[in-house]
């Protein structure tokens, strides 16, 4: 099949999964209940009162779906450890049984010639943090970098990318301000300080990796949507900027630029605390810290992972605080049964962003994929041509970024399988894989089979 779109000859080509949304059983072999198992089983926080106590029954099934990873030619896989699993309480002792399923997971890929990306934290804080503050507290940054030790330790010699959280965005934003996820608070005061936290906890997890003498890969992933203003007014213009700061540019600036985006001071006024300049030096990823090892001033990030969903259009609207912008979902537009406008432009622009924006740093798109309402199989195939078209727009637009300079270097579709949707439990389908928790069965959809071609043919 000659593709119109041919990738790198070592591009790499994945799928991504999170431990609570996948694995089942979190309180399995002596594992510590996380902010996600108490937020999902609180009435009313999850739809339709779902939780992740089976999910896809990952944590007993693992070696049946590695091997369905192989058959669709997987070159990588992207999954998540449940803190809670290897350290109960989050910190002190080891569950050994917890750790174990993990390395006999990395085992299981590698024996299939899948290069295993970690993510060490996907949003499922242990409870007991939680309960000594958790991420407002200032030691969660060691708590962190003292759990990421003990899996470099015990992992990393096979495990060539690592990614310590994911999308400190959403940890943030709908976990402290708007309450949306775990844990479900909503105070401008505790946002702009978790956030802070979060960072810190990159870096001196990074700075852990680099002191172990890790010699691999690891990055943060983000999740990034270009802004658009609804219509070019000076009020839409300015809702846009800042909204771009707000999602965009928090994580990022202090990272690459060693500074806050001004906007946010604004955005949440006396809400916005004063940051330590040398927590900020900290932060910034500079490679000489590489250089001088433990005594760089910086985090020596090596990758950004991007999650590309869609774009924002934006609205000033003076109602909506702190931002005083609204993002408007177009009628006329093709959109996800999440509600999000179907825009693959967004992910050249997103990407070609970075490049101009942050020195063009290696960049892998960690997660990409969408929602819909999937047929019942037919044939055992679940016809799902709405996620062919969108996986083929979006890596023919992740390819106008490649020819443009960016430095791509993989792509991970969101996800491997139907799972738990967070918030909207299991009314969300974003597999290339069925999975319905009742029955466990995995049934391949076409977008599965595409994704199997687009990797033969190294292009789409
Ligand atoms: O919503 C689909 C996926 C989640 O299942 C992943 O766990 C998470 O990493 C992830 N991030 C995004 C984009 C940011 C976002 C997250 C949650 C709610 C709204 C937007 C979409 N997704």
């Amino acid at each position: 099949m000659t593709s119109e779109a041919a990738f790198p000859a070592n591009f790499l080509w994945g799928a991504a999964t999170s431990a609570y949304q996948i694995e089942g059983q979190p309180l399995a072999d002596g594992a510590g209940p996380s902010i996600w198992h108490r937020f999902a089983h609180t009435p009313g926080r999850v739809a339709n009162g779902d939780t992740g106590d089976l999910a896809c029954d990952h944590y007993r099934r693992f070696e049946e779906d590695v091997a369905l990873m192989a058959d669709l030619g997987l070159g990588a896989y992207r999954f998540s450890v449940a803190w809670g699993r290897v350290l109960p309480e989050g910190r002190g002792s080891v569950n050994a049984k917890g750790l174990d399923f993990y390395r006999r997971l990395v085992d299981a890929l590698l024996e299939r010639g899948i290069a295993p990306m970690i993510t060490l934290y996907h949003w499922d804080l242990p409870a007991a943090l939680h309960d000594r503050g958790g991420w407002l507290n200032p030691d969660s940054p060691a708590w962190f970098a003292d759990y990421a030790q003990v899996l470099f330790r015990a992992l990393d010699d096979r495990v060539p990318l690592w990614v310590t959280i994911n999308e400190p965005w959403v940890v943030t934003v709908p976990g402290y301000l708007d309450g949306e996820l775990a844990p479900g608070h909503r105070d401008p005061f505790e946002a702009p300080r978790v956030a802070h936290h979060l960072l810190l906890a990159h870096a001196e997890a990074v700075a852990a990796y680099r002191s172990l003498g890790g010699r691999h890969r690891i990055g943060l992933a983000v999740n990034l949507e270009p802004q658009h203003p609804a219509s070019p007014t000076p009020e839409n213009q300015a809702a846009a900027r800042r909204r771009d700061a707000f999602i965009n540019r928090w994580f990022l600036d202090p990272l690459y630029l060693g500074r806050y985006p001004a906007e946010l001071a604004t955005i949440f006024g006396a809400a916005w605390p004063e940051f330590a300049d040398a927590d900020l030096a900290r932060i910034r990823s500079t490679s000489d810290s590489v250089l001088g090892g433990s005594l760089g001033t910086g985090c020596a990030t090596d990758f950004i992972g991007v999650n590309y969903y869609s774009r924002g259009l934006v609205r000033a609207d003076p109602n909506t605080q702190p931002l005083g912008a609204i993002r408007i979902s177009p009628e006329n537009a093709p959109r996800t049964t999440m509600g999000w406008e179907v825009y693959p432009p967004g992910l050249t622009e997103t990407l070609l962003w970075i490049k101009e924006h942050y020195g063009n740093p290696p960049t892998y798109i960690t997660e990409n994929g969408a929602a819909f309402d999937d047929p019942p199989p037919a044939d055992g195939l679940v016809p799902d041509p709405e996620r062919v078209d969108y996986l083929r727009a979006h890596l023919r637009a992740a390819h106008a970024a490649l020819e443009q300079g960016a430095d791509l270097r993989g792509y991970f579709v969101w996800s491997l399988f139907d799972n738990f949707e967070w918030a909207q439990g299991y009314s969300q389908r974003f597999g290339l894989i069925r999975v319905d928790p009742p029955n466990q069965a995995r049934i391949l959809k076409a977008s599965a089979r595409f994704y199997q071609n687009v990797i033969r043919a190294n292009g789409v």
